[in-house]
């Protein structure tokens, strides 16, 4: 058949595209073969972490140990050393709990530890998921709900991060004030899918996300281990990753408000604050962001976990120190 023949068109579509019976005669969604459950086409995504999953990762873990935790840490890059502090310790490797994910990323050990922090019984991750890794926000955020299962009250967090205003100086502690995520903000917030009353309400406030009676209490710690020259307290800007920014991205991250960058923590904080944990995060500045197209000292992974270890004994007094002031009856 020409070309010619088929552009004349003869009155019936039909002719040169059959009509699918099937599909114009029934309603309701058609089957099609061999594509698995439909349900996972027509519903929205669920997280596969389940409360019930939770739970019972939650339980194999009681199972195991005798410590009841209030209190959770997150070890940021670099800032494994906070367990050192702990005592008692029982450890459990993410490779060996069930339906845990593992860590991928050097500086990030890849353990639960359980033990006693300044008299208080406490978990740590040493070793957070990061969605660069190419876990799902419900990976990266799974330890929180766990922790929440287990009793934890108060979250600390740390991460490193690069650092934006000029009067910032590597080594430097910001304290979160609050965060931009960008990630979130097109879509991507830990929140996203089906809403399990039973973690917290669909619709969060964040506009206090980060405790202000554990920023103050944070500050105080700070004097008293002789941290305070350092201490700082901003804006932590979360991106993506795992590239570090470009100049103009800086800059931009800058003009909007941004303190620091880094490509973690926001997440765990809502997922945290969505089911009523008091969260405290901290960002230890491993490196000044370029904002010039001359800079020579573009960030490296390597460098962030030097200056992790350089500033792990005083960061452990801290964190030490503001656990002890914690009141734990007060959420
Ligand atoms: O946020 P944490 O886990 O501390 O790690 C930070 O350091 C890594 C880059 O060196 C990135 O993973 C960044 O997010
Ligand atoms: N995105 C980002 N993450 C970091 N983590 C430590 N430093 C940096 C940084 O400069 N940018």
């Amino acid at each position: 058949m020409s070309t010619q023949t088929v552009l004349r068109y003869n009155g019936s579509a039909e002719r040169h595209f059959p009509r699918q019976n099937s599909l114009s005669e029934k309603s309701g969604p058609q089957p099609l073969k061999n594509i698995g459950n439909v349900a996972d086409f027509t519903r929205p995504q669920k997280n596969k972490y389940t409360y019930e999953v939770v739970e019972g990762i939650a339980k194999w873990l009681q199972e195991r140990t005798s410590i009841k935790p209030k209190i959770g840490i997150i070890c940021g890059t670099g800032l494994g050393g906070l367990t050192d502090e702990i005592t008692d310790k029982e450890e459990f490797p993410y490779t060996d709990i069930p339906l845990f994910p593992s860590s991928t990323v050097a500086g990030h050990a890849g353990k639960l530890v359980f033990g006693r922090l300044e008299d208080k019984e406490v978990i740590c991750c040493s070793g957070r998921f990061h969605y660069y890794e190419g876990y799902n926000n419900y990976q990266v955020t799974l330890s929180i709900r766990v922790m929440k299962i287990l009793g934890v009250t108060h979250l600390v967090m740390s991460n490193a991060a690069g650092g934006l205003p000029s009067d910032y100086n590597v080594g430097d502690i910001m304290i979160l004030k609050d965060h931009i995520n960008f990630i979130g903000m097109a879509g991507g917030s830990p929140l996203r899918g089906p809403n399990d009353e039973r973690w917290g309400e669909r619709f969060i406030s964040t506009t206090h996300i980060y405790n202000k009676e554990m920023r103050e209490q944070a500050k105080k710690a700070a004097e008293e281990c002789g941290l305070g020259p350092y201490l700082k307290e901003g804006v932590y800007c979360m991106v993506g990753g795992p590239n570090f920014e470009t100049v103009a991205e800086c800059r931009m991250l800058k003009l909007l408000g941004g303190d620091a960058v880094g490509m973690s923590t926001v997440a765990e904080s809502l997922v945290a604050a969505h089911s009523g944990i008091t969260v405290f995060a901290f960002s230890l500045i491993t490196n000044m962001c370029c904002m010039e197209y001359d800079d020579q000292s573009p960030p490296n992974h390597e460098e962030h976990l030097m200056i992790g270890k350089q500033r792990t004994a005083l960061i452990q007094a801290w964190v030490r120190n503001l656990v002890g002031k914690i009141q734990l009856n007060q959420a």
